[in-house]
């Protein structure tokens, strides 16, 4: 789970590994890609949350009284950046259905690389923890974008995680020099980025894969 990098954890659960395997085959259909990458957020989301806090609800079981462990879902943000991190917010979506969602649109500028921000919808900041999700962590610079945004609206670093499928050292150097006390979660670390600054071997445009666009 933990791996060389401080804050960084690498699910290494073997039904994440087969998925994400069936995710890089490039003859994996638009509809296959979708539903393998909301199945994986779906994973990784159990694993994310396994340490959130439980309150208790006062009901009634057909036998009795009890004070019964709940989640306060509404004190959970989930935030993908678009468009590729929607789909995994949907597998995040159905795990805690009362979570709070919130958008960042962001798309990498094909000269530069650089993100650009055209879309910014968010939950109060006050007593939440934000769950930030991404399916590719290549520069990096787009994930630190993004939590730029989150702190600029009142998010501390310490209510932040950040969820990537797949991720290359690079993206992941430039994320914990800018933002270091935010984990990082991820299926896959892959070897590098290429001349393009897509990942290596890594899946492709997952944006273009996921919507069927080019
Ligand atoms: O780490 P970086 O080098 O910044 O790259 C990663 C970003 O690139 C992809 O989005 P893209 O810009 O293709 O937008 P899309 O989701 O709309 O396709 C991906 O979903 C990340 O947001
Ligand atoms: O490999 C990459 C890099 C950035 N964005 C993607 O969708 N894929
Ligand atoms: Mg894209």
């Amino acid at each position: 789970m933990r791996s060389d990098f401080p804050n960084l954890f690498v699910f290494d659960h073997p039904l994440i590994q087969h998925k994400l395997s069936c995710m890089r085959d490039k003859t994996r259909s638009t509809m296959g890609f979708r539903q393998l990458l909301r199945e994986i957020a779906l994973l990784m989301g159990y694993e994310i949350t396994r340490d959130l806090p439980l309150t208790t609800q006062t009901i009634e079981t057909p036998l009795c009284p009890m004070d019964a462990p709940v989640i306060e879902g509404k004190k959970l943000a989930v935030v993908p950046i678009l468009r590729a991190g929607l789909v995994m917010a949907e597998g995040l979506m159905e795990l805690v259905p009362a979570a709070r969602e919130g958008h960042i649109g962001l798309y990498r500028d094909h000269e530069t690389k650089r993100p650009v921000e055209y879309l910014v919808k968010l939950p109060d900041a006050e007593g939440r923890l934000f769950i930030l999700v991404d399916p590719m962590l290549a520069t990096g610079h787009s994930a630190v974008h993004a939590v730029d945004v989150l702190n600029r609206h009142g998010v501390k670093d310490s209510q932040i995680r950040f969820m990537a499928l797949v991720s290359a050292p690079e993206g992941v150097r430039t994320f914990h020099a800018a933002h270091p006390d935010v984990p990082v979660y991820t299926a896959a670390l892959d070897s590098h980025l290429n001349e393009n600054a897509y990942i290596v071997p890594g899946l492709g445009d997952a944006g273009d894969r996921l919507f069927g666009t080019k």
